[in-house]
Order: C-alpha cells, then sequence, then structure tokens
C-alpha cells in the first residue's frame, strides 16, 4: 500500500540547530498518528517541511505517494492543513473567509460553495456563527475556522498541528470526535500535539519527537500491550507475597505486581488463601511510561530555551 506520508532522513537546520535530525516518519492510509513531542521538539518544523511550507536542508517527504514541493500543485489539493495560528481576514467574517479561501483553491464549483461552506461550519460546531469579524473570535473559534477550512475540499489527508489549542474542554471532546467520524469516512489524520492523554485518547499510531529525532514510532496497541505481569490491589501486601511465593515483581502502597498474565489464576490463589483482593488487571503501560523510556522525557514536559 502506498504510504500517505513517508519522509526519509528529513533534517532542518538553523544555522548549527538541527531543529529536525534526519526522521523516516511512516503514514498509512487509515491512520490516526499522533506526532508527539514537547515544545520545541521540531514538530511545527516538520509539519510545515511536510507542506512544503518549509524547504528541507536534506532528505525526502513523499505525501500521498508524490514527492514534495515538487508535487505540491497536484497534492495539497487533497490535503487539509491547519498549521500553528491559522491566518484569516480579522476584518472579515468567518463565512467571508471561508468563502476567500474556497475561491483561491482548485476544484469545487461555485454554485455549490455556499453549501459547502455552511456544511464544514456545521461539523466544526460554528454553524451558529454570525456576522462578527474574526478578530472577535476567541482563539478557540479561530482553531475551529481553521479546521473547517481544512475541510472544504473534503480532503483524503488531514494536517493538523495542535489542532485543540485554545480549545476548552468540551472544545475538545467534539474535535475529537470530529477527527474520528472523518477517519471512519476514510480519511488519514496526522496531527501534532504535545498531549499525551489527547494521542493516546484518539490515535491508532504514535510517533515521539525527542529534540529533533524521531525516538519512538509505533502502533499505539502495541506500545501499550500487556507486558506478562498482573497487577493486584489489596491491603494486605505481606500476605500476597507469601501466597505467590516469589512471583512479587514489585509492591507500591497496596499495588503489587505479579509475574503472570493470568488475572484469574492469581486471584483463585489469592481468594483461596484468604487474601482480599481490591482490584486485578493485567498490567500495562501507559504512554507517558513508555515515552519517557525512549524519549527520556515526557511529552507533556514543557522545555524551557536549549
Ligand atoms: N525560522 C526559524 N529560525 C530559527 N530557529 C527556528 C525557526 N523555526 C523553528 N526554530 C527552532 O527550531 C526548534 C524546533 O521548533 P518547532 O517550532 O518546530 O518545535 P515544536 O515542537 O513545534 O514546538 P512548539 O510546540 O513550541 O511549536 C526550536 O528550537 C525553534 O526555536
Amino acid at each position: 500500500m502506498t504510504p500517505v506520508i513517508r519522509t526519509r532522513g528529513l533534517v532542518k537546520r538553523y544555522g548549527r540547530l538541527r531543529a529536525v535530525d534526519g526522521i523516516d516518519l511512516d503514514v498509512r492510509a487509515g491512520d490516526v498518528y499522533g506526532f508527539l513531542g514537547a515544545n520545541g521538539s521540531g514538530k511545527t518544523t516538520t509539519v510545515r517541511m511536510l507542506l512544503g511550507l518549509v524547504l528541507p536542508t536534506a532528505g525526502e517527504v513523499e505525501l500521498l505517494g508524490e514527492r514534495m514541493p515538487r508535487a505540491g500543485r497536484r497534492v495539497l489539493p487533497r490535503v487539509g492543513a491547519l498549521v500553528e495560528g491559522p491566518a484569516h481576514h480579522g476584518h472579515l467574517s468567518g463565512r467571508t473567509n471561508l468563502s476567500l479561501i474556497d475561491a483561491a483553491g482548485p476544484g469545487g464549483s461555485r454554485r455549490t460553495r455556499r453549501a459547502r461552506i455552511e456544511q464544514v461550519l456545521e461539523q466544526v460546531g460554528l454553524g451558529g456563527i454570525d456576522r462578527r469579524p474574526v478578530r472577535a473570535y476567541s482563539l478557540g473559534m479561530r482553531q475551529r475556522l481553521g479546521l473547517a477550512a481544512a475541510l472544504l475540499r473534503r480532503p483524503e489527508l488531514l494536517v493538523l498541528d495542535e489542532p485543540t489549542n485554545g480549545l476548552d474542554p468540551q472544545g475538545i471532546t467534539e474535535i475529537r470526535e470530529l477527527l474520528l467520524e472523518l477517519n471512519r469516512g476514510g480519511t488519514t489524520v496526522f496531527l501534532s500535539s504535545h498531549l499525551l492523554a489527547e494521542v493516546e485518547q484518539l490515535c491508532t499510531r504514535v510517533g515521539v519527537l525527542g529534540r529533533g529525532r524521531l525516538v519512538l514510532q509505533d502502533e499505539l496497541a502495541r506500545l501499550t500491550a500487556p507486558t506478562g505481569a498482573t497487577v493486584v490491589h489489596t491491603p494486605e501486601v505481606t500476605r500476597v507475597r507469601a501466597v505467590l511465593d516469589g512471583r512479587v515483581l514489585g509492591a507500591d502502597g497496596g499495588r503489587v505486581v505479579v509475574r503472570g498474565a493470568d488475572p484469574a489464576e492469581v486471584n483463585a490463589r489469592l481468594v483461596s488463601a484468604g487474601v482480599p483482593v481490591t482490584g486485578l488487571a493485567l498490567q500495562r503501560p501507559t504512554l507517558e511510561e513508555v515515552v519517557l523510556a525512549a524519549a527520556g522525557t515526557s511529552a507533556d514536559r514543557v522545555e524551557g530555551p536549549r
């Protein structure tokens, strides 16, 4: 299958700084790909290179099977993009802005323009907006308008840089639902984020950037697969050690990690010995633990100047 996004040895240097340092991204059709990294790790620079907005110092970018930036005119109409701080005409209304964007791009008949604009406004939760100029919009509304613009041409691929920036929790949930719905309809979604929880809830595949390098890239389900151990919650840790002699891998408060991936078996042994069990589950690493192990730092961490 043709990859939807493929980069090889992608580098961007700013003076002595390697903002992006030789990354090989593989995004497949149907993925919801989460591109994680702390602030300043190079996410925006990468997204700009994918879209041909910034030229790489070295390496290759392919979008929908074609080389960028060379094939930009052919490929970009099939891609919806939202890059940091979407630019709109502040003195014009949201509808007028979308109308200008639609008129400037290829495809899409003029007759159906109004209907298409209303549809995307509805999709992003701006169906009821009035004629207020965009400069009076909140950050969250601007973000939604940027997303509406990205959706105008029913893209095969959506490339979104921190799409939930400036949104409140309800807005974040709405955008998440929208992205999942678009994905179910066949759209591949690539989104950058510094929020682990956002990526964990939304994405099927994850790439983690650390100081310009791709330190991890895999399916989320594989990264957070069971470890082969069972977690037992109990007020009686010492008795668990006695009953499951030698199988206790670690204990932290009332949480005991036991070798073996059969919680029912562990439960049966403890209960038959009269040890109270208040909780039981297969052990799985959280995405945060996986990222910490790979990057040595959490993507959630806000980095200071380097
Ligand atoms: N035009 C530029 N000139 C010089 N340095 C730049 C330029 N653009 C980005 N950088 C630097 O490259 C590094 C990566 O920046 P980038 O914006 O890609 O990171 P990011 O992961 O998107 O972070 P954030 O989430 O804060 O936007 C940073 O150290 C940044 O200061």
